[in-house]
């Protein structure tokens, strides 16, 4: 069965013989390993790199989190979390909490914020359970997870000792280096690797995605399973027009390119709302820089329809919209007729709510196109782990060629330091004397 298909019919360009050279070079750029940022290429074999053993010894660690916690609190930010949660959000029941048996823990995020409310309301909320921790920092250094980490496992200690404390907490980060390799030695923690070569935000198929979700009793294997298939079906080889990745890696740039300068991620399915989040960070870091690349946005549909739907139909023509749309609900729900009719709806009696939510996501793609906001339709047949795992890895290796085609290095991120040594100046770290003079200068 097909995982996903690629229709660029209303996305208003042509595919020229220009633009398929570029992509298929720079596809051939990224296998040969000699383009930009080259010492982060891990994440294109990755999927086929996984074996069975890995994902048995990942299995074998959530089991343990699992007979000994109902919450799991995965810490961790930016390429360290977005995985877990969209794969995580897409897969796991939205109303989990109200089912009164819970066959696999809660897992619930920390450290990608550095609210005092979250933070506070978090640790209360998980008073009356038994918790373990995952914390998650490739760096190892990034201060939203160090902060959330360091009460955690304080209080996770104060319940259970020091010694069960080590059974409780798993570190994943960097094999040497870093605060939290340092930390996780000492402490006797489980600890597992982030590959060198693996970018925090290409990193959702390695133990920072998988072992959060084999807690929550996601089917890692399948998901790897549909990331291996994808990672086939974009191979350097794979003729242009049959390469995902590459036509639309090819269609985005055109776009950019004619003045689309924000590409809105939506779908229809309230459950892939944190697949765009994550999307967000892969595109935006890896593509804007130098003064240039396309603005990564998203919605939720039909829910942004009556908020963003406005500006999209008729603000400021920079827009193009791509719609990952899914071929099969998993439930099947009929709205029925009523004898009364008060609402007016028995037109609608007999059909599925998903064939009210199809003609939805067809008018409003002829009502967008007809705006003048060119559409790429992404459709997956259904939302399962497989079909998830094969989305991932196409928008990976999509972001990897569509970089280079723009003349980037997709896989650094220098802007995100700025801010940081403006806070840790602020913050009074020691080592940043100066800059703390010359920055409270300026409040
Ligand atoms: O895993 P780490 O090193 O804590 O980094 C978290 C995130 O922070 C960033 O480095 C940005 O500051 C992202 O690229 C990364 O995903």
């Amino acid at each position: 069965m097909e995982t996903l298909k690629l229709d660029i019919a209303k996305a208003g360009v042509a595919l020229t013989a220009d633009i398929e050279a570029k992509a298929q070079a720079a596809n051939a750029l990224l296998h040969s390993g000699k383009g930009a940022g080259n010492d982060f290429l891990g994440w294109i074999s990755l999927p086929s790199s996984i074996s069975e053993a890995d994902i048995a010894a990942i299995e074998k660690e959530a089991a343990k989190l699992r007979a000994k916690a109902d919450v799991v609190i995965c810490i961790g930010i930016g390429g360290s979390y977005l995985g877990a949660k969209a794969v995580l959000e897409a897969m796991v029941d939205p109303f989990k909490l109200l089912h009164k048996e819970q066959k696999f823990p809660t897992v619930l995020f920390a450290g990608q914020n550095i609210s005092e409310d979250y933070t506070a309301e978090l640790l209360d909320a998980v008073k009356e359970h038994s918790i373990a921790a995952i914390v998650i920092s490739k760096s190892g250094t990034t201060t939203e997870p160090a902060i959330a980490f360091r009460l955690i496992k304080a209080e996770i200690e104060k319940r259970y000792g020091k010694q069960e404390a080590a059974g409780r907490i798993v570190a994943i980060t960097d094999k040497t280096r870093g605060a939290l390799k340092t930390l996780a030695t000492q402490e006797g923690y489980p600890t597992f690797v982030i590959p060198d070569d693996v970018g925090g935000r290409f990193s959702v198929l390695t133990p920072v995605g998988l072992l959060p979700l084999a807690v929550a009793g996601v089917d890692i294997a399948a998901l790897v399973h549909g990331a291996q298939e994808m990672e086939k079906a974009t191979a350097e080889g794979v003729p242009f027009n049959e390469n995902p990745a590459a036509v639309y890696a090819a269609v985005r740039n055109l776009l950019y390119n004619g003045g689309k300068k924000i590409e809105i991620l939506g779908s229809y399915e309230p459950k892939l709302q944190y697949v765009n989040e994550w999307w967000k960070q892969l595109y935006g870091e890896s593509e804007g820089k130098q003064g240039k690349g396309i603005f990564p946005a998203s919605v939720t549909l039909t829910a942004d329809l009556h908020s963003m739907g406005q500006y999209i139909q008729d603000g400021e023509r920079t827009l193009f919209e791509t719609i990952i749309s899914v071929a099969k609900p998993a439930a099947e729900v009929v709205i029925e007729a009523d004898a009364e009719n008060l609402d007016g709806l028995n037109f609608l009696a007999g059909k599925r709510i998903s064939e009210v939510n199809r003609m939805a996501e067809l008018g409003v793609q002829l009502a967008h196109i007809d705006g003048g906001v060119p559409n790429i339709r992404i459709e997956i047949p259904e939302i399962s782990a497989r079909t998830i795992g094969g989305l991932l890895y196409f928008f990976e290796k999509a972001c990897g060629i569509s970089g280079y085609i723009l003349g980037v290095n997709p896989f650094d991120q220098p802007g995100v330091e700025a801010y940081k040594k403006n806070m840790f100046a602020l913050l009074d770290k020691p080592g940043y004397e100066e800059a703390s003079k010359a920055i409270k200068a300026r409040l």
